[in-house]
C-alpha cells in the first residue's frame, strides 16, 4: 500500500499535507500521531471514503479509485465500527452482517462466521449478548466482522481507543496473530506504547505531515545510540572513545559517554581494557521511540493514555 503526495484540504485547513506513505506487504504498520494530526483523514482517503484534494493511492498494488473493485474486497477496515445489535449474541450479529453481504455464498455462512469468531478468540463467548461484551470483546467482534471474507490488508483506526489494559492486550494479540497469518496491518494510534511492541514499521504524523517512517530501528538510527564506560580514569576513557570515532564524547562524573556513530559497542570495551583502564561499568542506551518522536515533533505522545 502506498500513497504519493496525498493531500486533503478542508477549506483553508490542510488536514493531510502531501504524504508519501509506504506500507510494505506483510508489515504491521503503526500509524502514529497526536489527535488531530490527520491519521483518520488519511485512512479515510486510503479506503475511498474521502476524495483526496491531490495525490494518489495504490492499494494492494491497484491504483485507486480506478481499480477499487479489485482491491477493496480484500481490504478489511475498522474505521467507525459496524453497528451491532445489543440484544443479539455476537454470533447472531455476524449472521446479520454476513447475510447483508450479497457476494458471499449462503451455504458456507456458518463456517465463515465461526471461523471469524475463532480468529478473534470469541468462539467461547459467541452465544453471549453483545451488550454483555467488554469493550475489548466488542472491538474484537468488529474485527471479526471485517474478517468474514479473507483479507490481505486490515486497516484499524484507533482500535485500542477507550480500552482498558486487558482489552488493549487482547487487540494487540489479535493484531499479532493477523500478521502471523500473513495479513498486512495498518493500525493508527495516538498512544505509541500501545502499539509499538506489535509493529514492524512505524509512521509518525504531525500537523498533517508524515515526519518519519520506517522500521523502529531505522527511526531510532544507530548514530543515536550512546555508550558509557565507568572507570576511575574517565578522562582517559574519553580519549579512547574519541580515538575510536565516537561522537559527542564527554565526561559525566566517573563515566565517559559518547554516541556510537556506527562503532560496534564491544569494540569500546576492548579498547578501554587494552588501554589499561579498569572498567567497572559499561552501558549502551538506545533512545526510546518516545524520545525520537519528541525530537521529531517537538511534542510528546500521550503515553499515560
Ligand atoms: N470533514 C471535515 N471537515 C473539516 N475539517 C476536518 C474534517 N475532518 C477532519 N478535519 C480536520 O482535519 C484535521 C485532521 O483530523 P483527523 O481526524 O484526520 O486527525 P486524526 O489524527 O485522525 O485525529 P483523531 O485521532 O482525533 O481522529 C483536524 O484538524 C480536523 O479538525
Amino acid at each position: 500500500m502506498r500513497t504519493r503526495g496525498l493531500t486533503k484540504r478542508f477549506g483553508h485547513q490542510t488536514a493531510v499535507d502531501g504524504i508519501d506513505l509506504t506500507v510494505p506487504t506483510g508489515a504491521v504498520f503503526g500509524f502514529l500521531g497526536p489527535n488531530g494530526s490527520g491519521k483518520t483523514t488519511t485512512i479515510r482517503m486510503l479506503l475511498g471514503l474521502v476524495t483526496p484534494t491531490a495525490g494518489s493511492v495504490e492499494l494492494l498494488g491497484e491504483p485507486m479509485p480506478l481499480r477499487a473493485g479489485r482491491a477493496l474486497p480484500r481490504v478489511g477496515a475498522l474505521v467507525e465500527g459496524p453497528a451491532f445489535h445489543p440484544y443479539l449474541s455476537g454470533r447472531d450479529n455476524l449472521v446479520r452482517l454476513d447475510a447483508a453481504d450479497r457476494t458471499t455464498e449462503r451455504g458456507t455462512a456458518a463456517r465463515r462466521i465461526d471461523g471469524a469468531l475463532d480468529r478473534v478468540g470469541l468462539l467461547p463467548a459467541a452465544g453471549k449478548r453483545y451488550r454483555a461484551y467488554s469493550l475489548g470483546m466488542r472491538q474484537r467482534l468488529a474485527i471479526a466482522a471485517a474478517l468474514l471474507t479473507p483479507k490481505d490488508l486490515m486497516v484499524l483506526d484507533e482500535p485500542t481507543n477507550g480500552l482498558d489494559p486487558q482489552g488493549t492486550r487482547e487487540v494487540r494479540t489479535l493484531i499479532g496473530s493477523l500478521a502471523e497469518d500473513g495479513t498486512t496491518v495498518l493500525v493508527s494510534s495516538h498512544l505509541l506504547a500501545e502499539v509499538e511492541q506489535v509493529c514492524t514499521h512505524l509512521g509518525v504524523m504531525h500537523v498533517g505531515r508524515l515526519v518519519a517512517q520506517g522500521t523502529a530501528a531505522e527511526l531510532r538510527g544507530d548514530r543515536e545510540v550512546e555508550a558509557s564506560i565507568e572507570t576511575d580514569r574517565p578522562e582517559t576513557a574519553a580519549a579512547v572513545l574519541r580515538e575510536l570515532g565516537l561522537a559527542d564524547v564527554r565526561v559525566v562524573r566517573r563515566r565517559a559517554v559518547g554516541r556510537l556513530a556506527g562503532v560496534a559497542p564491544e569494540r569500546v570495551v576492548s579498547a578501554c581494557v587494552q588501554g589499561g583502564l579498569a572498567v567497572t561499568g559499561f552501558a549502551v542506551d538506545a533512545p526510546t521511540l518516545e524520545d525520537v518522536f519528541v525530537s521529531l515533533t517537538g511534542e510528546g505522545f500521550d503515553v499515560s493514555g
